[in-house]
């Protein structure tokens, strides 16, 4: 699938969106791509991580034995992927922060993971999914996500395959462009987010 045409499921989704938004990283950015949206259709979710499933393929990468995703961008792609890949997938929640297994989910020892993302902004949700597999006893063969915004930038260490890669700026909290600082900020993700 090409990246336009990634883009425009995203744009029919009304996933693609403006504004002032402070990312899971606490960087800022005007853009945010809602994949909450994307998946809501389950065609569209299938359509997507189906091809997603062909390029992990073609890439050379695999076979896997199960899917882990991080909560909760990556629970409803992340079931998909499994659906994709015929393999069982689990996903990984935040207990005081860190990434944790829960509600009857284990990891085979040795089982070869593909760690699969939303989002890949600056790769640190990522990698802390990728310490948490190998922390339960899994090894993450390779990582894929619907769209790497760090326009191939983030390194996980171990090979990413985005459906597709933008480069989409972000600022550290200090850098906010005048502009934009002068919008009120929303956070949309789950990270630090209270009860
Ligand atoms: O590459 P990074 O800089 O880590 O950013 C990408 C992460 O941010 C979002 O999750 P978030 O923590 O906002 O919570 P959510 O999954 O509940 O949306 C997204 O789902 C990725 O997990
Ligand atoms: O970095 C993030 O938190 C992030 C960026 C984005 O565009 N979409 C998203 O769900 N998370
Ligand atoms: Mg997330």
């Amino acid at each position: 699938m090409e990246r336009e045409e990634v883009l425009r499921e995203f744009r029919d989704a009304g996933a693609l969106l403006e504004g002032h938004f402070i990312l899971s990283s606490g960087r800022h950015s005007p853009k945010y791509l809602q994949c909450a949206r994307v998946m809501m259709d389950a065609r569209r979710g299938a359509r997507l991580c189906s091809a997603l499933a062909e390029k992990i393929r073609a890439a050379g990468l695999g076979p896997f034995d199960l899917v882990v995703s991080p909560a909760m961008g990556g629970v409803v792609v992340g079931y998909e992927m499994g659906r994709q890949l015929g393999v069982p997938a689990v996903f990984m929640e935040r207990v005081e922060g860190r990434f944790t297994l829960r509600r009857g989910f284990a990891i085979e020892p040795g089982a070869r993971c593909l760690m699969m993302e939303d989002i890949v902004t600056t790769g640190l949700s990522s990698r802390e999914t990728i310490e948490a597999i190998e922390a339960a006893g899994g090894r993450t063969t390779a990582a894929a996500c619907l769209i790497d915004r760090s326009g191939g930038k983030a390194d996980l260490g171990v090979p990413l395959v985005p459906l597709a890669a933008l480069e989409i700026p972000t600022y550290a909290p200090d850098e906010v462009p005048q502009d934009l600082a002068a919008t009120e900020a929303v956070k949309p993700g789950s990270r630090f987010l209270k009860a």
